[in-house]
């Protein structure tokens, strides 16, 4: 079977199928296709289903998720056209918003054996997509807004494709750039990195390096012999393999030029050798970038290097000299970033591996696909626990906003119920607890779940976002929630309601599927 373009006429971007070649129809349980054939053979394949796409609690101990993975469950269904799925209409919320636990992120309604054929994948697509982009949005909550986040975490991610997906979602989260080849290609993240320890310890002494001529930035003329008049003093104690390192760099990058410190020793040989190979670019008419350090004490070596900085630009008169770049990375996570914010530190970028694209503080978000309706019958799955038991019925999301902007709660309602009003006072009830109810008068509404997918309805399908907005989306709405919300530590559970009709609904079914217990 080959993949199939989209068509897509009446909405904008192609789809270009699933990026990853593993997403194919038999990526998924058994179980799916033994249900779709006794669904056949009961002669109830083609009737309709509704199915929710949702997670039950969220990550990392914190009170929101960002949603990611839509566009990727949307190819995959273009692929699926190729065996008929024609006929199946996907709701999602669009990709980059925060969302919350039981709030279906995806309603998916079609012929039952087809639709239930997409649960694997699509929980698939969707989990290790959000986890991922909920834990780069957390970094950069502790980073601040005003550094850079730098994903490095290809080598240490699960195989190939979690570092493709890695990625893709940390840029949708917020970091700014990756290190992967691969995802810059395609997905066109910008690509940034530095070099390693091996280039440094390659190096034995300046003779090696045949031509040490440079251009001026300006090209006025060339310097025969860069560096050797320029080092003013600053590498006279240090480690010369390092230093060639450095000015051999410097001579491939002389426009770019970011040097790893920590090889040997920061403070006594690292810094006055870059500073050394600084001072020979800015003589030369170039600026240097700045710095990487990849070990020790990540707060107390950025506050010496930022002096030792803002002391040569005084000292040389070379302005910009004191704000250049210092990077750090070495297992960085979101407590790290949080103590060096509590000690204070002169880090303009952060390099993140491991703890990023493993989601090394929580393995999988739980996102579950049930079935809330069935030849417009609802239908509902009852457990011991409350938290397990399905919201029935095809449902409306909205989320209403309060008076400062913030967005209050999200109120889910029956599908053709009349939608809420901005200033007019509805009641959001707790779908499982009876004592747990507001009003709520909205300063402003946004109905959730968009079509994507419109199946053989005539309805307009959503245009897919290029990744940028996609992140831009996900920054927005990260910045539109309470600060109480956001915090790390035991931040307030943002409200997920039902109307008060719903309410009733769910409880009279309830009450219908349950078996009276006698006691003997
Ligand atoms: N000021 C700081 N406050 C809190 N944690 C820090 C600080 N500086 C560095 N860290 C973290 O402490 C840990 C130090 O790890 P480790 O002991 O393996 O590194 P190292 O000894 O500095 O480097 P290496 O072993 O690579 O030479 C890292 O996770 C790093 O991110
Ligand atoms: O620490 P992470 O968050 O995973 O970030 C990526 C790491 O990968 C690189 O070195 P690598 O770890 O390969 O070598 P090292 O163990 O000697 O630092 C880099 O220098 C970082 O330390
Ligand atoms: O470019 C870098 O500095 C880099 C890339 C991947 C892993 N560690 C560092
Ligand atoms: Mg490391």
């Amino acid at each position: 079977m080959a993949a199939k373009e989209s068509k897509k006429e009446n909405s904008g971007r192609r789809t270009p199928g699933p990026t990853n070649p593993m997403v194919t129809p038999i990526l998924t349980d058994q179980y799916q296709f033994t249900m779709a054939y006794a669904y056949w053979k009961a002669g109830k394949h083609q009737e309709r289903a509704v199915f929710d796409l949702y997670f039950r609690k969220n990550p990392f101990g914190g009170e929101y998720t960002v949603f990611a993975g839509l566009e990727e469950c949307e190819g995959f269904l273009d692929y699926l056209r190729g065996i008929d799925c024609s006929d199946v209409e996907v709701y999602a919320i669009p990709e980059g918003s925060v969302v919350f636990p039981k709030v279906p992120l995806l309603r998916v309604e079609g012929p039952i054996a087809v639709v239930q054929l997409l649960e694997t994948p699509f929980v698939n697509l969707i989990n290790f997509a959000s986890l991922v982009s909920t834990n780069a949005a957390r970094h950069r909550f502790v980073a601040g807004k005003s550094k850079t986040l730098l994903e490095f975490g290809l080598r240490r991610a699960q195989g190939p494709d979690g570092g493709l997906g890695a990625s893709k979602y940390s840029y949708i989260g917020g970091f700014d750039a990756t290190s992967n080849v691969a995802a810059g290609m395609l997905f066109g993240i910008p690509l940034r990195g530095t070099h390693s320890h091996a280039f440094v310890i390659s190096y034995m002494s300046l003779d090696e390096i045949k031509d040490k001529s440079l251009r001026k930035k300006d090209g006025s003329s060339t310097c025969e012999d860069f560096g050797s008049d320029s080092l003013r003093g600053y590498s006279a104690e240090t480690n010369k393999s390092e230093l060639a390192a450095f000015t051999s760099y410097a001579l491939a990058f002389p426009d770019n030029f970011l040097a790893l410190v920590d090889t040997y020793d920061v403070m006594r040989s690292g810094m006055p050798n870059f500073c050394a190979v600084a001072l020979a670019l800015s003589d030369l008419g170039y600026k240097a970038i700045g710095i990487r350090l990849d070990s020790g004490d990540l707060a107390y070596l950025s506050c010496e290097i930022r002096k030792l900085f803002c002391s040569i630009e005084k000292e040389f008169g070379l302005p910009g000299f004191g704000k250049m770049s210092i990077t750090a990375s070495n297992d960085l996570n979101e407590e790290t970033l949080d103590a060096l914010n509590k000690q204070g530190h002169q880090i303009d970028a952060y390099g993140i591996g491991t703890y990023l694209v493993t989601c090394y503080a929580q393995a999988a978000l739980g996102v579950v696909f049930k079935l809330v309706e069935i030849n417009n019958k609802p239908r509902i799955k009852l457990s011991e626990a409350v938290s397990k038991v399905t919201i029935p019925c095809k449902k409306r999301i909205y989320r209403l906003y309060g008076k400062e902007s913030y967005a209050l709660v999200d109120i889910l309602t029956g599908e053709n119920e009349p939608p809420p009003k901005v200033g007019e006072r509805i009641l959001c009830r707790h779908p499982f607890r009876e004592s747990k109810r507001a009003y709520v008068v909205p300063q402003k509404i946004e109905e959730l779940l968009r079509c994507y997918c419109a199946g053989s309805s005539d309805k307009k399908e959503e245009i897919l976002p290029p990744l940028k907005d996609i992140r831009e989306r996900c920054i927005q709405q990260l910045e539109e929630m309470r600060p109480d919300h956001m915090r790390r530590l035991n931040p307030t559970p943002y409200k997920v309601s039902v109307s008060a009709k719903l309410y009733d609904f769910i409880h009279s079914l309830w009450l219908n599927e349950a078996p009276v217990g006698e006691l003997r």
